[in-house]
């Protein structure tokens, strides 16, 4: 089990990282190697973030990593789980999940034993939680999807909301997954900051297409070049917008005051600097 530490930092010494400072202050590459369970831990509003293949005939377990000090994994945390390829089975305290492609599961705190089978990749997304809540799994047909953008404006998208206000309840955790139509490749344009929350996005679909992500304060952007299942960590005072060689999905997923999706700060392109 391997876990990378992103350190929070100040947008003004952002201004100031070359590119590979940059990528090891807000990017997790390599998250899903086979046979291992990686992980990413975010200081901003404490986001463990990880990645696992599941290989066929292999049980993996999903461990506490040290950094958090606990006995098991959800002794004081949430778990968003999210179906990247293949067919995963999850498993929690001896209840069984199908989770296939763009399905995401819920766990709730106290949740003790969780283990994965089948064969795919699934994306884990952690924040800390003081409520019980319960277990709950979405399909991608069974969610509020909002279609946003148009072919014109290379931006026409489909907005996925899973785990939200008004979706899966959560204590702090909001995910959702943004698919872009064939020929549209701009995400989150006109680009937004979140006071409020910190987010990641993991980047898939994109094959042997790259991206190039924004992000920094509007008036100072900074850009990343990012590829397959690489996934940024946005501070509350960043914006992140993205624009790939070929159309993607990706996962948005956040944690902090509240979980309205719709609690941003929006932020006109012609500032953007
Ligand atoms: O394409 C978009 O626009 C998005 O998907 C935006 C994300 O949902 C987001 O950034 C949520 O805060």
């Amino acid at each position: 089990m391997s876990v990378t530490r992103l350190w929070s930092s100040h947008p003004d010494d952002v201004a100031r990282l070359d590119g590979g400072q940059l990528r090891e202050r807000f990017v997790l590459s390599g998250l899903f190697t086979p046979g291992e369970v990686s992980w990413g831990y975010a200081h901003d509003d404490r986001l463990l973030i990880g990645g696992v293949v599941v290989e066929a005939g292999v049980l993996v377990r999903l461990e506490a990593p040290e950094i958090i000090g606990a006995e098991f994994l959800l002794e004081r945390r949430e778990l968003g789980l999210v179906g990247v390829a293949g067919r995963v089975e999850v498993s929690a305290d001896g209840e069984v999940f199908g989770l296939g492609e763009q399905d995401v599961l819920y766990l709730p705190l106290g949740t003790r034993d969780v283990t994965l089978a089948g064969e795919g990749a699934v994306y884990l997304v952690s924040a800390p939680a003081h409520h019980r809540g319960s277990a709950e799994l979405a399909s991608r047909e069974g969610v509020e999807a909002v279609v946003l953008g148009s072919a014109e404006r290379s931006n026409h998208r489909t907005i996925r909301k899973y785990i939200h206000a008004d979706g899966i309840a959560s204590n702090q955790l909001v995910l959702g997954i943004t698919t872009l139509e064939p020929g549209s490749v701009w995400n989150t344009m006109p680009p937004h900051v979140h006071p409020r929350r910190t987010e990641a996005y993991l980047y898939t679909g994109l094959g042997e297409d790259v991206l190039v992500h924004l992000m920094g304060r509007p008036d100072a952007t900074r850009h990343l070049v990012l590829h397959e299942r690489d996934v940024v960590v946005s501070p509350p005072w960043s914006i992140h917008t993205a624009s790939a060689t070929g159309a993607y999905s990706f996962v948005w997923a956040m944690a902090g005051e509240n979980v309205d999706y719709g609690d941003v700060e929006g932020v006109d392109p012609l500032g953007l600097r």
